[in-house]
C-alpha cells in the first residue's frame, strides 16, 4: 500500500470564514451557534473565526468565493436552511445553493462546507439545529478542520 492522508481535527493554526444566510435566521443562528462551538472546542481561536451575514442561502457561494479568493482562510462554512414552501422555489435555491459551494471549493482550492439544511418541514430542520439529530452546524465545523487540515498535506 502507498500513501494514506488522514488528517487530524486540531484547529489550533486555522483561520475559518463562515457564511450565514438570514431566511429562516431563527434556525440559521442555531447552526452559527453550534459551528462556532464546535470551532471553539477544537481549538481554532475566536479571533481566527470571521462570521459574514448574506440574504439568504442562494448567495452564501458568491461570498464564500469572496472570502476565498483573499487566500486568508483555511476553510470556509457555508450555513443556511431551506424549507420546502408551495412553490418550485425550493428546488431552484437547493441546487444552485449546493452547486455553488461545490464550485467555490473547486475552482478557489480551498474548502467549502455544505453546512446548508435543506427539509421538508420547519420540524425537520429544527431536528437538525441542536435538537434530535444533532447539529449540522456543528457537524460542518468539524469537517472544515478535517479539510483545512488534509489539504495541507498535497
Ligand atoms: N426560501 C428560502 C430562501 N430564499 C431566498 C434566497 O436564498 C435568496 O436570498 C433570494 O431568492 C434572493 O436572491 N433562502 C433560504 O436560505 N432558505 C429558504 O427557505
Ligand atoms: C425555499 C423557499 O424559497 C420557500 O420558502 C419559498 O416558499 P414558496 O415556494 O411557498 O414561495
Amino acid at each position: 500500500m502507498g500513501k494514506v492522508f488522514e488528517a487530524n481535527l486540531i484547529g489550533t493554526d486555522l483561520k475559518i470564514g463562515v457564511v450565514v444566510g438570514r431566511f429562516n435566521e431563527f434556525i440559521n443562528g442555531k447552526l452559527l451557534d453550534g459551528a462556532l462551538d464546535g470551532l471553539k472546542r477544537h481549538g481554532v481561536a475566536e479571533e481566527n473565526v470571521d462570521v459574514a451575514w448574506v440574504p439568504g442561502a442562494f448567495e452564501v457561494p458568491f461570498i464564500a468565493k469572496k472570502m476565498a479568493e483573499t487566500k486568508k482562510y483555511d476553510a470556509i462554512i457555508g450555513l443556511g436552511t431551506v424549507i420546502r414552501g408551495s412553490t418550485t422555489h425550493y428546488d431552484y435555491v437547493c441546487n444552485e445553493t449546493a452547486k455553488g459551494i461545490a464550485s467555490v471549493g473547486l475552482s478557489t482550492g480551498v474548502p467549502v462546507m455544505f453546512g446548508i439544511v435543506t427539509t421538508e418541514t420547519i420540524e425537520q430542520a429544527i431536528e437538525r439545529a441542536g435538537t434530535k439529530v444533532g447539529n449540522k452546524g456543528y457537524d460542518a465545523a468539524v469537517s472544515a478542520i478535517e479539510m483545512a487540515n488534509l489539504n495541507r498535506l498535497f
